[in-house]
């Protein structure tokens, strides 16, 4: 059985996390399906934003504990065979939160119940988070003996205070959906996992009405800013609105404005050069 299911309407993509009876865990088939399911919606000209969200009690329990029993990975290899492994085998799960932070419409996660471990690492990679009022935020990862290591350290200091981000990392405490509203982690708690939805696919909406190639500049000027100094930024974002810059789209918006109806905006252009699709 399939884990996500993902609909499609108006231009707003859905993905859904969808193993409720096994808190959606992060099992092999996830992460191939995840990977898989990101690279078509990269490559979809349709889709203008994504929301994710899942079902069950919880938003995830974070990478499923069945693959740490399992000694798939083989973590008392000492060899510098199986250490050059590891690695491999993070950044083959990195890239794939990597590619979920990159992807070229904005992303919206609506999370509810527990967010635990892996979970943590995924909501950190996408552009906009909602909760709901059970919503609760574990890096597990230090309850179980290890360090959080698929962007958790390095994307939550980006998003909200680094005293704060210490504390969950260090204590593995759950910090609650008030408190991850009160640090600027989501950006509104509502009071129900469907409104919670609801509201993230309203917002997704919105996005999906503005032009996407202004909405995919506006990401983009916002990563670099963020992996980069201010000047840089400013130099980049130069050249980034000498690049994409539409006269088309500015007169759109002016002319459906005073017509008083909604802008058409073209989709984002194919990105196939080399694939089949
Ligand atoms: C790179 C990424 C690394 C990571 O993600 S590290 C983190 C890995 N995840 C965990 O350690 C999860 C820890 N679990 C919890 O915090 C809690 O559980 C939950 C908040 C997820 C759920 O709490 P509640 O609703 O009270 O249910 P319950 O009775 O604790 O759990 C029900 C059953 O689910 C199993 N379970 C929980 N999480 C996982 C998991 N991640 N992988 C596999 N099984 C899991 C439990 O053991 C238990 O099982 P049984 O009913 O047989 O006692």
């Amino acid at each position: 059985m399939a884990c996500f299911t993902l609909t499609e309407d108006a231009g707003v993509a859905h993905l859904v996390m969808d193993r409720p009876h096994e808190m959606n865990t992060m099992s092999p088939q996830m992460w191939r399906e995840l990977e898989a399911l990101l690279d078509q919606l990269h490559r979809s000209t349709s889709v203008r934003a994504l929301v994710i969200s899942s079902t069950g009690r919880h938003f995830s329990a974070g990478m499923s504990l069945d693959v740490f029993k399992s000694g798939a990975v083989k973590l008392d290899d000492r060899t510098a065979e199986g250490r050059a492994s590891i690695v491999d085998l993070l950044a083959d799960m990195q890239q794939v939160f990597n590619r979920l932070d990159d992807l070229r419409v904005p992303t919206i996660a609506a999370i509810h119940g527990g967010c635990i471990g892996g979970a943590v690492d995924m909501v950190a990679a996408c552009d906009i988070r909602m909760a709901s009022s059970d919503a609760f935020f574990c890096i597990q990862e230090i309850n179980i003996g290890m360090t959080a290591d698929l962007g958790t350290l390095q994307r939550l200091p980006k998003l909200m205070p680094l005293g704060v981000v210490k504390e969950l990392a260090y204590t593995g405490r759950r910090m609650p959906a008030a408190r991850a509203l009160a640090v600027g982690l989501v950006n509104e708690v509502l009071d129900t996992q469907d409104a919670c939805v609801e509201a993230a696919l309203a917002c997704a909406r919105e996005i999906a009405q503005k032009p996407p190639v202004a909405v995919w500049g506006s990401k983009q000027a916002l990563h670099y800013a963020r992996d980069h100094s201010v000047k840089d930024s400013l130099q980049q974002m130069g050249w980034l609105q000498a690049a994409i810059w539409q006269n088309g789209n500015l007169m759109e918006a002016f002319a459906a404005a005073q017509a008083k109806r909604p802008p058409v905006f073209a989709d984002l252009a194919p990105l196939k050069f080399f694939r089949e699709g």
